[in-house]
Parts: C-alpha cells; structure tokens; sequence
C-alpha cells in the first residue's frame, strides 16, 4: 500500500466561471474567488520521471549501492535520521529537492504504547482516544533500502553483506531496536536481517531518481499489526524524509492501532492465504471471524465496491450536472446512491483510497448545489478528515467547508430550476 505524495493543487484560486443563473443573480455579479471542490484521486504518479539503469534481473548486488545518511546529520538541529542503502543518483536527486529537507517535527501528544497482544506478538495500543485524520506517529525510518536487495540470489553472499551493511551502521540503541522487530521467517529466511526487512518493511515507493521501489523498516510503525478493518494507514512524506501513521477512524483508549499488510478487495479466502504465506499468521480480525454466511455477504459488499469503483471516478461530474438539469429527479437521488456506498465501507470497515473520495466529492457537490451550507460543510469536514489521514493535507477541503457559497457548485441545482419557465395553468 503506497502512495506517491500530492502537490496541494487546490489551494490556488481560480477566477470565477459564470453560473447559469437567472438575470437578477447576473446582474450582481462581480470577479470574485471560486473556491474548488476538490476532485482528484489521491494516487498520484511522482513528480520526478525516474531515470531507467539498465539492470539485470536479480543482479542487484552488483550494481553500486551506497550507503547514505539522510536528510544530512546537521549539527545545529540534531534529528533522527535514516540509514540508506540507495543508487548515488537518488541521493543527488533527494538532496536537490526544492526545500529538502522541511524540519521533522514529532507529533504533539504520545497517543500509543507498543505492548504484547494476545496472540499477535507485539502491537500498537492507543493510550487516548483518537480522531480521524489525527497523527498517531511520525518516525524516520531506521533504514531504508532499494525493494529486493537480501534475496538477490546470484550473489547470495554479497546481498547478506549489502544488507548488513545500513544496520551495522545504526547507533547500538537503533540496532538493538532493528533486531528486536520480528522475524517471521525464522530460519527460512537467508539470514536473520533478511527475515526481519521481509516481516516489518513498509513500501515507501520509488525514491526520486530510480523507478524501482523502495522499503523502509521503522522503529515504531512497522509494530504495528494487521487487520481486514484497519483504523490506521501510512504514508511516506519525502520532503520531510518521515513515515507517517494516521488514523481513518476514530480509535478508542485501549484500541489496538492496526494497519493492512494485504489488498483488501480480494475475498476472505485470499487475503488469508497471502497473510499466511507472506506473515505467517491466520488473520482473525472481526470481518475473518465472521460465519461463513456472514463472510460471503462481506465478500459480495467488497466486490460491489469494487465493481463500483471502476464507473465512478473522481472529477467526473458528468452524472452531477444531468441532475442538476433534471427537474425529475429527486433531489436526494445522488446523495442517497452515495451514502449507501458509504455505509458498505462502513459494514466492511474498510475505506479505501481509491474509493471513498468520490462518494464523498459528490455528495458534498450535491448538497452545495442545492444550497444546503450546513450538510455540505459537514461532508466537507470528514472528507477533510480523511484527506489529512491518507496524505497528510486537506488538499482544499477546509476552504470548503470554511467557504460553501464561494464554490462553483453553490446553488446549482436551484437556479437552473428557479431559472426553469412556469408551466401553463
Ligand atoms: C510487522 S510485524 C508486526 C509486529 C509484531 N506483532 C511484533 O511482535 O513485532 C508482523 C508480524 O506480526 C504478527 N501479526 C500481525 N498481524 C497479526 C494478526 N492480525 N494476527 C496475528 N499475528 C499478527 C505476525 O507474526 C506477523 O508476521
């Protein structure tokens, strides 16, 4: 589960496009500043094309790798920094960043403990109650390396040494910590390092400069466990060089935090053969412990989301502006279709990035075409909400809400239909 990190795109304003709207509406008009409804998929490719090197499949070993510290030791800020096993262009590129690296600030308030739960090792318990969107963690990395480097297989040795190489080089206080994570692996694994980055990595994506992903291994984070409901998701934020845990559900005192290690569209029966073979554990989270009826229908919920998600995308309007035309429909028919995709998330506990955002883009859309401020601001804060806690911003959901009637989907709905001849008596 990865994300690249978002431009903010909305925070600019544009100059207002006219409305349709009746004459006297016209008449008052002046240039004013549209606030944007925001509408863009939270998947977003890097902002930096990655440079291809020819390199032979498992052959990574042998290529150059170096071992970096970043952001850079500055000896006036001491911060946490990361070990890196990375290509000398990617750190070229990294350290060309405009603005690299922006200060790691620590969250303001401690919100977990790590502490032993029954029958999953160790995890991450909330120790206050947590809101959406609030950060729970953010941490640099111990290390972080190029995806695949322990098991090159042509040069065994060499791979063993090449991943040695970032944790010899942590403080004795963060090595000790590395080599506490589990090792699921046990002694499948080549070596015990290898087993630990194959148990507690965490996809960071490509690194600027090289296409080929990379995986950090955390102090914190990667202690976290697995659930089919997670109330938590990560993110990594380049420019601060930080892995980020944010919670996409309100959490409870004494709630364990948990994350996904697996897709979650697939069915049940999936998701636990990959759990099993990749982490070796059987998942008996609330939606797998569900009776086999009950766990078909979880299914059948997850598949319609998903056959949902593939004809409605986020920034096509097309469906909106029909029924702003449509003097037929009932006002409620897009807000209503919508919620009820939304209380099949909620059943699942599953919000996924690639499908809330437009549910809730155009319920909010909706209710500002008809004018209707106060639902509209409501929906705006939780998607707002949930922005923050898959990117990190509000990507223009708080000036929504802060702002409905300055949007361009303000009343709609209701001046096309106040703008609609009477009809003969
Ligand atoms: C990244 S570690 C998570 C932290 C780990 N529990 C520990 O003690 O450090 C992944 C391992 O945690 C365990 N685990 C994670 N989620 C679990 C779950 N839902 N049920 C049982 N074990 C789980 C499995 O052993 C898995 O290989």
């Amino acid at each position: 589960m990865r994300r690249g990190f978002l431009k903010n795109e909305y925070a600019k304003t544009v100059t207002a496009k006219p409305p349709t709207a009746p004459p006297q509406t016209k008449a008052k008009q002046t240039k004013k500043t549209v606030v944007k409804v925001p509408s863009e998929s939270l998947h977003n490719a890097e902002d930096d094309a990655p440079i291809k090197l020819a390199m032979p499949e498992g052959d990574i070993a042998s290529l150059n790798l170096n071992l970096v510290t970043l952001p850079m030791p500055n000896f006036l800020r001491p911060e946490p920094m990361s070990i890196c096993l990375i290509w000398p262009i990617q750190k070229q590129k990294i350290l060309a960043l405009p603005g690299f690296p922006v200060r790691f600030v620590p969250p303001p308030r401690v919100l977990y403990e790590i502490k032993p739960i029954p029958g999953a090792g160790m995890g991450m318990v909330a120790t206050q109650d947590i809101e959406v969107g609030d950060l729970i963690v953010r941490e640099r990395p111990l290390i972080i390396m190029v995806q695949g480097i322990p098991y090159d297989k042509r040069h065994p040795e060499y791979a063993r040494i090449q991943t040695e190489m970032p944790i010899t080089a942590l403080s004795e206080e963060n090595r000790s910590a590395f080599y506490a994570l589990h090792n699921c692996k046990g002694d499948k694994a080549p070596f015990p390092a290898a087993g630990i980055i194959d148990t507690n990595a965490i996809g960071i994506g490509a690194l600027p400069g090289f296409e080929n992903d990379c995986a950090a291994v955390c102090k914190d984070i990667s202690r976290c466990n697995h659930s089919c409901s997670p109330n938590a998701v990560y993110h990594w934020h380049l420019q601060s060089f930080s892995e980020e845990l944010r919670a996409i559900r309100p959490i409870a005192k004494g709630e364990e935090i948990v994350i996904t290690y697996t897709p979650l569209r697939c069915p049940h029966r999936e998701r636990q053969a990959s759990l099993e073979q990749s982490y070796g554990f059987k998942c008996t989270c609330r939606i797998c412990s569900l009776p086999a009826e009950e766990s078909r229908r979880s299914d059948a919920r997850r598949r319609l989301l998903v056959i949902a998600s593939t004809k409605n995308k986020s920034g096509d309007d097309t469906e909106l502006k029909a029924w702003i035309k449509d003097m037929n429909a009932p006002d409620n028919v897009i807000i209503e279709r919508c919620k009820k995709m939304l209380d099949l998330m909620d059943q699942e506990g599953w919000y996924d990035e690639n499908y809330w955002p437009v549910y809730f883009e155009r319920i909010v859309k909706a209710y500002l075409a008809l004018g209707d401020a106060e639902n509209a601001k409501t929906w705006a804060e939780k998607a707002a909400a949930l922005t923050i806690a898959f990117t990190g911003e509000d990507k223009g959901w708080s000036r929504v809400v802060a702002h409905p009637q300055d949007t361009e989907w303000w009343n709609l709905r209701t001046m096309a239909h106040s703008a609609e001849p009477l009809s003969p008596i």
